[in-house]
């Protein structure tokens, strides 16, 4: 079990940037992350999961988590490292490094998400021996 964190850019660096207006930023378009090259597609996701039992990574894409309904917790690790996970409210819009481990679950009955990632995604997997969940 994990103490919940806040998400901003500096808890947040080792996995990813936040996707917000940089501070003093006057512009009113701004390029918070982007991809060389290569297709990207936009999903939404629902859950209703407490714990999580796997987590996963994508080797080739950054992936964004933009919040939409209800509360969700993002768990996030090193991709050295997935044991020592760490666990962020979703109050903000997040995208992810390539190969940064993570999984969703909520705090209210059902929450939501919208994804976006390269077109083609490879996924691998990683089995915690016990259910994760977080402290509140
Ligand atoms: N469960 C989860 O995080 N899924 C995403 O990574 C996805 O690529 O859909």
């Amino acid at each position: 079990m994990r103490q919940l964190e806040s998400v901003t850019s500096e808890a947040f660096a080792p996995f990813g940037t936040v996707l917000e207006f940089p501070v003093k930023c006057r512009e009113d378009f701004v390029i918070v992350d982007t991809e060389e090259k290569g297709g990207w597609r936009v999903a939404v996701f629902r859950y209703q999961n407490k714990e999580i039992r796997r987590i996963e990574n994508h080797p080739f894409s950054k992936e964004s988590f933009e919040p939409l309904e209800g509360i969700t917790v993002l768990l996030v690790a090193g991709h050295d490292t997935p044991e020592e996970y760490r666990a962020f409210v979703l109050d903000k819009p997040i995208c992810l490094k390539k190969g940064i481990w993570h999984q969703v679950l909520t705090l209210t009955p059902e929450a939501s998400v919208k994804i976006t990632e390269n077109r083609e995604v490879e996924s691998v997997f990683y089995e915690y021996d016990t259910a994760k969940s977080v402290m509140i």
